[in-house]
């Protein structure tokens, strides 16, 4: 639930981080407001772990500027703000679980109770046992309780399911939700939609280093699971942007290629239109998906540039 007082959460303008020939990030601008639930969703190497380091005040941006509650990210860290889980980090073999956490948390200035941190992390039942023998999913929501045993406003998890099966991803989101529900404002990178769906109030969709898509989880559900529908088009060659359920259009190889949210009405249209021959209809996938989107966004840049409205 977002709540507006003060300084958003993140507020990110201009970033842009080169690394050789790759804009690894490329021009981001990204308000995040109190109490936001949020998902950034993109492919491998999209830019999702450098936004993360950028944020967090490990990797310096090359232009822009990054303000974490109204502050620079290495202040906003000080001031304990800020709680990270990064996709690595080794655990201290021997100590216990209630040890280890126990020990970070006397390291900020003003912690969560012990008790509650276990509580919020699920592993009160656990506490004794060590930290060197868990499963995946117990080492990570271990991983989860050192983020927020500073009782950070905002915690930050870059991809925190990766390698986790059904059941701890479930229980590890189950834990981030509880954290989230106290009104502190939670920021995730995930590949899976699913994720971002059920986890998020809002979705961010990340590729090629740039946003390219910001909606709600079931605004961008629609768009990323969307069929096209392509065929070789007949008469006038115009006006499909206006079909319904259409979300982009693309001419190659002599065919039209329709994105569409509802491949059933786009189809009735054209039918009513007599506009094509040897039409098909097939699903996307993630990674087409995420293209569209891309090409998407390139295209609504041209127009703006080009002051049209579209
Ligand atoms: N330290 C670095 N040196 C050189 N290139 C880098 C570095 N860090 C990232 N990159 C490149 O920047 C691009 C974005 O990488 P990044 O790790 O931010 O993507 P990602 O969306 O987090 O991917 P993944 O989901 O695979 O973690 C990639 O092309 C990557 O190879």
């Amino acid at each position: 639930m977002a709540q507006s007082a003060g300084p958003p959460a993140v507020a990110f303008r201009g970033v842009v981080k080169q690394y050789g020939s790759v804009r690894a990030v490329d021009g981001i601008d990204l308000t995040i407001a109190r109490g936001e639930s949020v998902a950034l969703l993109g492919p491998n190497g999209a830019g999702k772990s450098t936004t993360i380091g950028i944020l967090l005040g490990l990797v310096p941006p090359d232009e822009g500027t990054v303000e974490v509650f109204g502050k620079r990210p290495e202040q906003a860290m000080r001031a304990g703000h800020l709680g990270a889980m990064l996709q690595e980090g080794k655990m201290i073999p021997r100590v216990t679980v209630r040890e280890l956490v126990g020990f970070v948390r006397q390291t900020y200035r003003d912690p969560l109770p012990l008790a509650e941190v276990l509580d919020l992390a699920q592993l009160t039942g656990i506490a004794g046992q060590r930290v060197d023998r868990l499963s995946g999913g117990q080492a990570q929501r271990v991983r989860f309780a050192l983020a927020l045993a500073g009782n950070p406003d905002l915690v930050v998890l870059d991809e925190p399911t990766a390698a986790l099966d059904v059941e701890s991803r479930r229980e590890l989101w189950a834990a981030m939700q509880r954290y989230a529900e106290r009104g502190n404002t939670v920021l995730f990178s995930t590949h899976y939609l699913e994720e971002a769906d059920t986890s998020a109030d809002r979705v961010v969709v990340i590729a090629a280093g740039k946003v390219v898509a910001d909606d709600t989880p079931a605004r961008i559900k629609n768009m990323i699971e969307g069929r096209t529908v392509s065929f070789v088009p007949r008469g006038a060659q115009e006006g499909y942007e206006l079909l319904p359920g259409v979300t982009g259009v693309q001419f190659h190889g002599g065919r039209v290629h329709l994105r569409t949210t509802e491949s059933d009405r786009t189809v009735h249209a054209l039918a009513r239109a007599d506009a094509f021959d040897d039409l098909e209809v097939s699903g996307v996938g993630l990674e087409e998906a995420f293209i569209a989107l891309t090409h998407g966004a390139r295209h609504r840049e041209t127009a703006n540039a080009e002051g049209q409205d579209r």
